[in-house]
Order: C-alpha cells, then structure tokens, then sequence
C-alpha cells in the first residue's frame, strides 16, 4: 500500500510520492520564541514527529527541518518588558521549548535553523523578488506584491478579490496595496537591527520560512507543515514568494493540525486560556500526554480536559500491564510449537492493521484502536495454562513497535512509576481476596524482579524498592 496524505492545497487524500525515491524533505514551522509553549503549541510538534517516525518506520530517509522565529514583534517586546537582551530571551525559550518537546519523545530536527542566523540568506532571497518585479522598497520596508503572483490564494482556496475585500492598511504602513506584506521591516529607534541594500532592519516572518526552506531543504519539498492557523496567511505567503522566486512547486503536500481547545475555543496566549506544557508535564507521566494527542487524528480538534488525560492514563496502563505480564510470562512459558500459527498469523494481521491505518493519513486513533486490539488478544492467550515464549514475544514486538512510532517508550522493569507499582499492588490484593493465588503470586513475583520490597504490615502493603 501506498502512504496517503491528506493534501491542504487540493483537499483531497493523495498518494505519497516522494521527489526523489525513499528521501522525504520535510519542513515544519517552529515556535516563536518568547514564552513557554502551551500545549497547542505541543500539538504539531508531536503529530510531525509521529509522521517523521512513521516515515522512517516505512523505510524512508527524512530530513526533518523546524525552524525558531527568534526575532519579531513578540520577542522585540517580551525583551522589552523583560529589560532584557531578544538574544537572551530567545536563548531562554528555545531551551525551554527543546526541553519542553524532547520530554514529550520529539526527535531533534536534523536542522533547527534560527531567523537571526539566516538573515544573510533572507536577504538574497528578498533581492532576487525585487529584481523579478514581486516586491519593492518603501523607505527602508519592502513589501511582496501577491497580485504579481497568479496563483495567490490557492492553498486556502480564495480568490484574490475576496483577500481585497477584508484587507486593510493599518496606519504607519507605506505599501502600495492592502494585499502586499512586509519582506523586510525598517528598524525602529533602539531595536535589534541587521544592515541590508535598503537600510538597517529586519526579515518579516513568512521570508524566514521560504528562505530556510530552501536552504536546507531545496527548491522543492515533499511536505510542509504547521498548524492550521499557518495555512492563512503564512503558508500562502510562502508558497508566493517561494514559488515566484524559483518558478518551481515550493511543497507538494501541505499538512496542518488542528487546534488543541480549551471549551471549544483555540487555546492561545492571546486569550490566556492556555496550559503551559510545562506544567502539565509536572503533573503527568509525558508518554501519557503523548498517547493523549495521538488518541485523536491531527487534523481533528482535541478539546482538552484533565479527564480526557486521566482517561489517556487508563488506557495507557492496560497497554503496559499487559506488555509486562507478557515479560513476566516468558519465565515460565515453554518452547511449545502447538497452536503457535494461529496466534502467530493473528498477530501478523494486527501489524498489517497498523500499516493500513497509518498509511491512510496517519491515522494514529486507529493506530491506538490496534493497539488496544493486541492488549485484548494477548490478554486472552494469557490465560492460556500454557504459553509459548515465541508468541509471547511476538506479542511484546507488536505492542513495542507501535508505540516506538507513536513516540512512546515502554518503562523499562526497574524503572516503574509508584502509581504502577501502587496499582498491582492494589490488583494482588484483590486477586488473594478473590482466591486467585496464582496471580497474585505472579505479581509478587513481577514486583520482585523490579526490586520491589513488599512487607506486610497491620496497616495493610507497603513497598519499598530494594
Ligand atoms: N491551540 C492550538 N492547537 C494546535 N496548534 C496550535 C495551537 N496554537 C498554536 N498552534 C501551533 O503551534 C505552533 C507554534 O506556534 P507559535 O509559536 O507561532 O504560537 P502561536 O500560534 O503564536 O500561539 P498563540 O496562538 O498561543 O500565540 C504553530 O504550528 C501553531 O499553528
Ligand atoms: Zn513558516
């Protein structure tokens, strides 16, 4: 089967096919850098990593580009009120912010390219527009003209008539049509400021991306990405002065996420109504945060509630409890050869299943459907008197394998978490209350092998790790 995207520019579902075979180029707009990145901001960097892994598990070799905006409006002021230096306060959150992703299983790019490290080439770039007549200079700004370029509009599918009709020139503003956007601002008094051909200043925000792109990537790339609200303007804009600079397709395939929202609306800095990333990774195992994300598809909004997660967690759980009975299981299983086919093929059919569910626009809730459907069916064979270690293990490379492409690692034994530890203690009570010695045996035994201590006290367990 072929990997199908769902494609922005033509909202449709196409096959996959990469520009040059088994290489995907791939760019993804990166934060601005002036706070800590709520979990909206999460969003796309986890479903595009999720998309990278999945790629890579399909034997592709990605170049994975995302880029920091550490220079524009946002930081200047931040820096500002901050009495602190724009360097400074983008050191400091895209630090945070590589913290904050790598926490949640995000690869690093293969590059992380920064706006002030490229101004250089984003002066190239704007040269080259101005020569082909798509932009001009106003005293010390230069504007990109997108009624120079035919096919404006099309990635988010309006005509350049209904754009004229909502736009407006703000006050201050020397371009010529309310249309043009700014390639290169004129320094104000006092701001962090390059020397260019049209004066000092600095890269409006849709060059940066058109520019790095290039740079790192090549004319043409497989896929671009962001979140939805990038679609317009700025990948509208990108595709303009990417596409009337080379004469060449800028992306193929144009993905965007959607929205994580806090009572049906946009969770955003601007309204306040956000979570920082941080925070809830001080309240939550992140593979559960992770695995929460990945519970919805990417284009679908999420609506975030402590329940959803807590929700997230349960299921989690299942998964992992199972993946360790199985380990604990291969202790006593055999090398028994009978029945092995049935269960094996089955397990063969589950991996098919994630194939085709990921391939159809990386659908990871059906990936997270398969995966329950593993859990259910290794629970089953379990219960089996006897087990072999083949299928056992068959059964873990499954479990493992998906979850490594949703990002998600398996804790190692020693490395359990208290409430895991907490929760089979509270299941071996229950099973000795309920006669079932030989699985609360089996979790005496599973917790021993971690270095659990249990001790019986007239206060009911209590643990300690050895
Ligand atoms: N609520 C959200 N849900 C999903 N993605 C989001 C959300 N808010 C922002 N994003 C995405 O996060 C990425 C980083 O965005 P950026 O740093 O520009 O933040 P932003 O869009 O300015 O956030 P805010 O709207 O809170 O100011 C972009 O791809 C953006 O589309
Ligand atoms: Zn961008």
């Amino acid at each position: 089967m072929t990997i199908k995207i769902y494609n922005t520019l033509t909202r449709e579902k196409e096959d996959f096919k990469p520009i040059e075979d088994r290489k995907v180029r791939m760019y993804v707009c990166g934060p601005t850098v002036y706070n800590y990145i709520h979990i909206g901001n999460a969003r796309p960097a986890i479903v595009f990593d999720t998309v990278r892994r999945y790629l890579e598990y399909r034997d592709y070799e990605v170049t994975y580009v995302l880029n920091f905006t550490d220079v524009d409006d946002k930081i200047i002021k931040a820096a500002n009120d901050m009495s602190e230096d724009v360097k400074v306060v983008a050191d400091r959150f895209i630090k945070a912010y590589m913290e904050d992703v790598e926490a949640l299983g995000v690869k690093k790019a293969t590059y992380h390219p920064r706006v002030t490290e490229t101004i250089d080439d984003i002066i190239t770039f704007i040269e080259g527009l101005i020569e082909k007549e798509f932009a001009y200079e106003v005293d010390g700004d230069v504007y990109f003209k997108p009624r120079a370029f035919e096919d404006y509009g099309k990635l988010s599918h309006q005509s350049i008539d209904e754009l004229r009709a909502g736009a407006r020139i703000q006050v201050g503003e020397k371009k010529n049509d309310p249309l043009d956007f700014a390639l290169w601002k004129k320094a104000k008094a006092n701001e962090v400021a390059w020397d260019s051909p049209w004066g000092k200043g600095r890269p409006g925000w849709h060059i940066e991306c058109s520019t790095m792109a290039k740079k790192y990537l090549g004319e043409t790339i497989d896929i671009h990405a962001g979140g939805q609200d990038l679609s317009f303007p700025h990948h509208e804009n990108e595709i303009a002065q990417s596409e009337a600079k080379t004469g060449k397709t800028f992306a193929n395939y144009w993905m965007h996420n959607g929205y994580i929202n806090i009572n049906n609306e946009k969770m955003s800095k601007s309204l306040g109504n956000f979570v920082l990333t941080r925070e809830l990774l001080q309240k939550h195992d992140p593979r559960v945060i992770r695995f929460f994300m990945l519970s919805v598809h990417y284009r679908h909004p999420i609506n975030f509630s402590e329940e959803l997660l807590n929700g997230a967690k349960n299921s989690f759980e299942r998964i992992q409890t199972t993946y360790f009975n199985l380990e604990h299981r291969k202790q006593t299983s055999m090398n028994l050869t009978q029945d092995n086919e049935q269960w094996l093929q089955k397990i063969d059919e589950f991996n098919h299943q994630f194939t085709n569910v990921m391939d159809d626009d990386f659908n990871t809730a059906n990936a997270i459907s398969v995966l329950f459907d593993v859990t259910k069916t290794a629970n089953l064979y379990l219960e089996e008197a006897q087990t072999s270690s083949e299928v056992l293990e068959s059964f873990q490379t499954t479990i493992e394998t998906i979850l490594h492409v949703l990002g998600i690692s398996l804790e190692k034994e020693t490395d359990l978490l208290d409430e895991d530890i907490e929760a089979l203690i509270v299941e071996r009570n229950e099973a000795r209350k309920n006669r079932n010695f030989e699985r609360a045996d089996e979790i005496r035994d599973l917790l021993k092998d971690k270095n659990i201590i249990l001790e019986d006290t007239p206060q009911g367990v209590r643990w300690k790790r050895g």
